[in-house]
């Protein structure tokens, strides 16, 4: 089996636990590849006791690799996407971050998640994600032009508002006039979107929804909508641009630009541990449906 480890941080009391990862995955005789940058990173005081093989880029990694392990939070999550981008390679997040919502594994059980990994013990699940165009050139959405979790379209630089003029399958549906608007997919439904309201889907769910952010109307709600819906919005700020982010990466586009919104052409596979489902993961990382009654 080969495997890749991608971590964006590192710091002192995460040692341990990469100890931990990287003596499981020996004991099984896995190969191991490290992205190049952490793996400086995690090079301290004679650790790791031996070397290893490194990636830099989605260009040295091929569907070889039966998973991606990273070791972070979800940001980490988030970021190890665009390594792996349509190359089907899994991604299974250990959280040695915050929340850990699409980073499952718990940092006290690596060893266990590693052995549910050999043995098979998992089921993978198919992510959608989304991709951008835009009427204007834009040289940052040449190349990584996907997200997992939500395109959103949002103020820059002002206080104003914008106005995004919304048009689904070509159909006008409205304009919003807000902070801006999210367009996010199930896994993303618990990122951002459900900040501004929006409802949690389930990750299988073959939808969209549409939440705008801080609208100043009292008739906006999200929107729920079939995920091979094509979403075209043309975005007026008072400011000569705005500012379009995919996940945790930002752009910006020029005010009046027109932007088309669509399911990507691959999805994105993750993997579930037996043991770990998606209605656990939002009771114990959410508090989903908390009451101090139970
Ligand atoms: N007000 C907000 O809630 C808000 C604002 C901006 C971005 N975000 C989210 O943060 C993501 C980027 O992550 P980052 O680490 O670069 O930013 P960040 O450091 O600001 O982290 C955002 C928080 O959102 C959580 N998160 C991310 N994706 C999630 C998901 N699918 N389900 C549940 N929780 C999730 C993370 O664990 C983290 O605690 C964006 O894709 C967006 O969904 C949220
Ligand atoms: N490899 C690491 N070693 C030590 N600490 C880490 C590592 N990766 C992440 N962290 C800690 O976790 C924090 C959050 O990590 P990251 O940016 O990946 O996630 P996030 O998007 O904030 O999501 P979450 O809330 O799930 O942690 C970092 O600021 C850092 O403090």
């Amino acid at each position: 089996m080969k495997v890749g480890i991608y971590g964006q941080y590192y710091k002192g009391e995460a040692i341990s636990y990469i100890e931990i990862l990287l003596k499981t995955l020996a004991a099984k005789n896995i190969d191991v590849f490290i992205e190049e940058n952490f793996y400086d990173l995690i090079k301290v005081n004679n650790f790791p006791e031996k070397e290893y093989q490194t990636f830099s880029s989605y260009k040295d990694l091929d569907n070889s690799f039966e998973v991606m392990l990273t070791v972070g939070g979800d940001g980490t999550f988030l970021r190890a996407v665009t390594f792996v981008r349509d190359l089907d390679i899994p991604i299974l997040g250990i959280n040695i971050g915050r929340l850990g919502f699409l980073a499952t594994i718990q940092k006290d059980s690596i060893s266990e998640a590693i052995n549910l990994l050999i043995t098979r013990k998992y089921t993978i699940n198919e992510r959608t994600l989304l991709s951008v165009t835009s009427n204007k050139k834009n040289d940052d959405l040449s190349e990584i032009n996907f997200a997992l979790n939500e395109i959103a379209v949002s103020r820059r630089n002002t206080t104003s508002m914008i106005t995004v003029e919304s048009y689904l399958n070509d159909e006008y549906l409205t304009s919003y006039w807000a902070d801006g608007l999210i367009v996010a997919t199930p896994t993303g439904s618990t990122g951002y979107s459900l900040s501004c309201g929006g409802p949690v889907i389930t990750p299988n769910t073959k939808s969209l929804v549409l939440t705008p952010i801080a609208p100043h109307n009292l008739n906006a709600r999200p929107l729920v909508i079939p995920e091979n819906t094509n979403i075209k919005l043309k975005i007026i700020a008072r400011e000569k641009q705005a500012l379009l982010s995919l996940d945790s990466r930002t752009t910006t586009i020029d005010s009046n630009s027109v932007i088309t919104i669509k399911k990507a052409d691959f999805s994105l596979k993750t993997i579930q541990l037996d043991q770990q489902t998606f209605f656990k993961t939002l009771r114990d990382k959410l508090l989903w449906g908390e009451d101090k009654r139970n």
